[in-house]
């Protein structure tokens, strides 16, 4: 069964159909890719799914439950969760304690010796764990992506939506963050990865949805996706090593 399904989701925004009918289902420790151009619909169906919008119709489950109409903080109780595209830490707190704070938003009376342990195991399981007493003004970019992953992930979420996790990042340092992002779906997490570019997920993607115009153009796995005519006229017109 599902853990997300999300069908017919249709959100406009004065005119505009940012979202167009779409489908998305996220099986239980699946990593799925969402790529698409500018404007597709990528960041709206995050939106839509964690609660910042309500939809103007359609419907969305996770964990079985109809989450439609759920306020924002109830879907983070149920495990929903997200990285931002621009990482927001509170630069007056240590590394440790920005998790630590994040693991104990929204729970009930989590003692702060605990979210500390908690937020140490994430700090690990990122590979931060040596930045931990340190603020993140100091930090580099790829450390402040790790510290925004630990965040997201220290309200026991369950899926994971990462918005352009890699962006901006080259070589050693977008190899750093990926190999993370591969550790913590080894782990068992179940992750939905938004990019703007298809080589960025082609070997860590199980399955890729590309999206266009609010809808969803096509699915598959990596090499299905590449060689599907209908993505390769609409959304590329080159090559897939390209974009
Ligand atoms: N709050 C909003 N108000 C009005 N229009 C919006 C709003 N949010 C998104 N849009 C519009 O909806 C469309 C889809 O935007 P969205 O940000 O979801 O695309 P995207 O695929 O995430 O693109 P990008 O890769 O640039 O982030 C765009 O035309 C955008 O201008």
């Amino acid at each position: 069964m599902s853990m997300l399904e999300v069908s017919g989701v249709v959100k406009r925004f004065g005119g505009l159909a940012a979202l167009n009918g779409v489908e998305l289902s996220v099986r239980g420790g699946e990593l799925v890719g969402i790529i698409g151009p500018n404007g597709a619909g990528k960041t709206t169906l995050v939106n839509v799914v964690m609660g910042v919008y309500y939809p103007d119709s359609g419907r969305i489950t996770f964990d079985g439950r109809d989450i439609t109409r759920m306020p924002p903080h109830r879907r983070a109780r149920m495990g929903l969760s997200r990285t931002y595209q621009v990482p927001r830490p509170f630069n007056d707190l240590k590394v440790i304690d920005n998790v630590a704070v994040a693991a104990m938003y929204g729970s009930k009376d989590l003692p702060v010796g605990e979210a500390r342990e908690i937020a140490e195991d994430l700090l690990r399981r990122v590979r931060l764990a040596e930045r931990a007493e340190d603020y993140p003004e100091s930090l580099s970019v790829v450390e402040l992506r790790k510290l925004e992953l630990a965040r997201a992930l220290a309200q026991e979420a369950k899926l994971v939506f990462l918005d352009e996790v890699s962006a901006g990042l080259v070589g050693e340092d977008l190899r750093e963050v990926l190999s993370v992002v591969r550790e913590l779906h080894e782990g068992g997490m179940t992750i939905v990865m938004i990019e703007h570019v298809m080589k960025v997920i082609f070997n860590l993607a199980e399955r890729i949805v590309v999206m266009m115009n609010g809808q969803k153009l096509a699915e598959g796995t990596p090499s299905e996706v590449s060689s599907d005519a209908r993505v390769v006229e609409s959304y590329l017109g080159k090559r897939w090593s390209e974009v």
